[in-house]
């Protein structure tokens, strides 16, 4: 293949920084391009995403911790570069694309110095920290939403609206129709946290759920992802109010559980809103109070707005809260099918491939090795 070329991405070490590069990593390959991934000791291992992606891990710092902690960062932040740049020498990357994260920052200053083009992905409806700091420099800037908070107007020429890229098996979920769903029916609750899980969804739903009225709560099947320190009291607790539940602390296969949730409870990471949407899944939503700039807040607005979620703050979401919406939503199968559809219609299907389309057109000053090597013989031809 004469077009095809080298790629590095760049990304930290959470789920939903992982699987949005993931998915660009697949299509990339498809198109026949060599992808190399860089990211920390937690994001190359992450189960399931990077089998058969070349992975290097990369030292990094995260700011903060006093003056201190400002210096290990520091120095890390620098040894990572340099080690970034031993790899671009060996990789040559047509370009390096960065998903956020500390550990995307090295590998991102060390394109700036080795003079490769680079491009970022925002996840969330904020731009994050490290993004922030590099978008100035980069060559382009991919979001997910159509508003993103904390970009900068001189930016907007370089900012393309592209979704967050999610993975295939998700992706098909799109074509399979919601879950059918009769009045006396099997109700099928998915709750998750994200990829490290949430506490207060342990501590508040099988509680909340308990609350229904008992023909309701006989129809319930749920699938519940817990912390590992949570898992054994969720367990009880779901035993001891008599609902069938199948406990995880990391859900193998996300695809196949939200094919079948007729509501998703779950915590409103970039990751999760894309695959609901993406999926068409009703959702009650429960933003991370703690996330940088509230950015869960910000992402959980469009489908909320859409009609396809309803968000409750972490400090109203309470058991007698969660079995009020439930109640609401579960005798109302019209209500529910409605919810789906408008879930699907915030969903941006082709995030992988305009990614990949974006990253391809940021050519390198140089042309890929194997072009390059036949315009020199053609000159050498004609000379
Ligand atoms: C705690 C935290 O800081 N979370 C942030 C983190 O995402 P975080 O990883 O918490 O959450 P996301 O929702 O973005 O991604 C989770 C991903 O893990 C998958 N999954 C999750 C649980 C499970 O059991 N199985 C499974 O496969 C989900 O399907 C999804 O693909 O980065 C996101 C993107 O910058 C942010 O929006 C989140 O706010």
């Amino acid at each position: 293949m004469t077009n095809a070329r080298s790629y590095v991405l760049a990304a930290g070490g959470t789920g939903g920084h992982m699987v949005p590069a993931a998915a660009l990593a697949a299509e990339l390959a498809s198109r026949g391009h060599h992808v190399a991934l860089v990211s920390d000791d937690r994001g190359v291992r992450f189960p399931g995403l990077f089998e058969d992606v070349e992975t290097h891990v990369l030292p990094a710092g995260r700011l903060g911790g006093g003056p201190l902690g400002y210096l290990r960062a520091g120095r890390n932040v620098l040894a990572g570069r340099s080690m970034a740049l031993r790899l671009y020498k060996e990789l040559k990357p047509a370009a390096v694309i960065g998903f956020g994260g500390y550990p995307a920052l090295p590998s991102l200053l060390a394109a700036f110095r080795a003079g490769i083009p680079t491009v970022i992905h925002e996840q969330n409806a904020v731009l994050g920290r490290v993004n922030r700091f590099v978008a100035g420099r980069v060559k382009a800037i991919a979001t997910s939403y159509d508003q993103v908070e904390r970009m900068k107007p001189g930016w907007t020429a370089k900012t393309h609206l592209v979704g967050n890229p999610v993975r295939e098996a998700v992706l098909r979920l799109r074509e399979r129709p919601y879950p059918a769903l009769d009045e006396d029916g099997i109700f099928r609750v998915l709750v998750t946290g994200g990829s490290q899980g949430a506490t207060v969804l342990s501590q508040v739903v099988p509680d909340g759920l308990a609350l229904l009225p008992v023909h309701f709560r006989r129809r319930l099947q749920v699938t519940h992802q817990a912390r590992i320190e949570d898992i054994d009291s969720v367990r009880a607790k779901y035993q001891a109010h008599e609902i069938p539940a199948d406990l995880a602390t990391y859900i193998a296969d996300m695809p196949e559980a939200l094919a079948w949730a007729h509501v998703v409870i779950a915590r409103a990471g970039a990751s999760t809103i894309a695959e609901l949407t993406a999926a068409g899944r009703p959702a009650i939503l429960v933003p991370l109070p703690s996330a940088t700039d509230d950015h869960q807040t910000a992402n959980a607005r469009e489908i909320t707005k859409a009609g396809g979620a309803r968000t409750i703050p972490q400090r109203a979401f309470t058991a007698a809260e969660l079995a009020k919406q439930i109640q609401k939503l579960g005798l109302d199968t019209q209500g529910l099918e409605n919810a789906a559809v408008r879930a699907r219609s915030c969903g941006r299907p082709h995030a992988a491939s305009d990614l990949a389309d974006l990253v391809e057109s940021i050519h390198a000053p140089t042309a890929p090795i194997a072009i390059r090597r036949k315009a020199i013989q053609g000159r050498l031809a004609h000379a």
